[in-house]
């Protein structure tokens, strides 16, 4: 799968009047990228200029030759974003609407929505929650319903924002093991550092800053260091 490079150009993020995120140049090439840094540290917010959820206050972003200040729309197709609290996600009464719901977005026929929606309700493992009323799941069904409505729309780059929180042992690795098997380009917010042990790049966010930037093991170790400073 050809992806496109994700690139910030010093972008500051404020709220307030507060930076939030302050002069961030970053270009994102790698399949499998974690986010980690402490609360409140910028993470949710760097994972949402992503797609154009949140847009810089100055600097651009850039997906491929699209920039998200222009083109949010677009490149919300191609950036996927599963979100911490899947309640927000989801829309539809029964969870296999729900992952329709998206793909009619899309324009595409109903044979195609019905096929897409069986092979990615296949391939989480979760099948058996097809005909389920979206609002009756556990909160980790939620979030693994969440994350098949975003799969099957086929977006090249998906953003997790906290993916793991409310999963249990096995639908934690059945999560780890569909992210490595994924074509697309996973960028994962976490503070389950060890889902990203096998990751290509791990970026650690400090006070609105990047603090390290580059393999999970390292990154982890300054990580853990400052977490004790
Ligand atoms: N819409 C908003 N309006 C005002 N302040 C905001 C808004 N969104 C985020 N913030 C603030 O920006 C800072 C960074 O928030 P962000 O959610 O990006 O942090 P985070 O690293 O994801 O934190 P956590 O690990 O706790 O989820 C926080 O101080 C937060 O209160």
């Amino acid at each position: 799968m050809n992806l496109p490079q994700i690139q910030l150009e010093n972008v500051t993020v404020s709220y307030d009047d507060r930076d939030v995120l302050t002069n961030l140049t970053l270009a994102l090439n790698e399949q499998r990228i974690g986010i980690i840094g402490a609360n409140g540290a910028g993470k949710s917010t760097l994972s949402r200029l992503l797609n154009g959820l949140v847009l810089p206050t100055t600097g651009t972003v850039r997906v491929g030759e699209l920039t998200t200040a222009k083109h949010a729309k677009q490149i919300r197709r191609d950036v996927g974003f599963v979100f911490q609290n899947p309640a927000n996600q989801i829309i539809m009464p029964l969870v296999a609407e729900d992952i329709a719901f998206g793909l009619k977005n899309l324009g595409l026929g109903k044979q195609e929505r019905q096929f897409r929606v069986a092979d990615t309700l296949a391939q989480l493992n979760i099948t058996h929650l097809a005909e389920r009323e979206s609002h009756t799941l556990s909160g980790g069904e939620q979030q693994m319903v969440a994350l098949a409505a975003v799969i099957a729309m086929q977006p090249r780059t998906i953003v997790f924002d906290e993916p793991t929180t409310m999963l249990d042992l096995k639908n934690r690795l059945a999560f780890q093991r569909e992210i490595a098997r994924l074509d697309q380009r996973a960028i994962v917010v976490t503070h389950d550092l060890e889902i990203l042990e096998d990751f290509d790049r791990v970026v650690v966010v400090t006070d609105g800053g990047i603090g390290f930037d580059g393999a999970p093991d390292q990154a982890i170790a300054h990580y853990r260091q400052w977490s004790h400073a």
